[in-house]
């Protein structure tokens, strides 16, 4: 896979996608997601973990398309919800992949609480997290990193850019949402970033 010009990111999530096709573009790698692929096999992401769902995603589509394939499975745990909306993430509201509703959830529920926003207006810290697997289908090869980005969840959700939680992920140190970031500054600091430079490390580590 590091030597190969195209890598193959088992998602159906177009916000990961670029993201990731920007991140790997620095490495002159182009991506390919399963947008590109007929005939997706059906994918039930029923795995108590992020990184037992990433590996069921990757092995399936390495399986059915016989070459290399990354997955990412990823999510926000918020600390005062005891770690929710966690593997729950993309369905937290109900409907997969709304992310409106997704983030009215996780205020009503925040608000629930009755906690004092804090001096930026935040409720609670957060982390989001990423697994990514490696599955090589040929010699059955699995590679699992994870990684994590800290911030706090805010009571006004501000920003256009990313997708998911992201306009409510605050984060201290640029006085700023990651949904304000632009997708070059979220790439420097994101659980995707982190994880796919944890697997870059191992994809070296192993080619000597
Ligand atoms: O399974 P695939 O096809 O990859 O796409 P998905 O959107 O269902 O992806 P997940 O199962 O990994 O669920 C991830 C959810 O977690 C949230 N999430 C993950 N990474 C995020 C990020 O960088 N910014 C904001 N929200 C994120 C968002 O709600 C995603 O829908
Ligand atoms: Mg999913």
């Amino acid at each position: 896979m590091i030597n190969d010009e195209i890598v193959i990111v088992a998602t159906k999530n177009q916000g990961k996608v670029k993201e990731f096709a920007r991140l790997l573009e620095k490495l002159n790698k182009q991506v390919r997601s399963l947008a590109d692929v007929e005939h997706v096999p059906d994918i039930v992401e029923d795995a108590n973990t992020f990184i037992e769902n990433a590996e069921k995603k990757a092995s399936i589509i390495a399986k059915h398309l016989n070459t290399t394939v990354i997955a990412d499975d990823s999510g926000l745990c918020v600390d005062e919800l005891n770690g929710a909306p966690g593997i729950y993430s993309a369905r937290y509201a109900g409907e997969h992949g709304n992310d409106s509703l997704n983030n009215k959830k996780l205020l009503a529920e925040l608000n629930k609480l009755s906690l004092e926003p804090n001096q930026n207006g935040c409720l609670s810290k957060a982390q989001f997290q990423c697994a990514l697997a490696l599955v090589n289908p040929a010699s059955d090869e699995v590679i699992r990193v994870e990684a994590s980005c800290e911030g706090w969840i805010t009571n006004q959700p501000r920003g256009e850019h990313g997708f998911g939680y992201d306009p409510l992920f605050y984060l201290p140190q640029y006085e700023k949402t990651m949904a304000e970031l632009d997708i070059e500054e979220k790439n420097k600091i994101s659980h995707r970033a982190n994880a796919l430079k944890e697997l870059y490390k191992v994809l070296n580590s192993n080619n000597g």
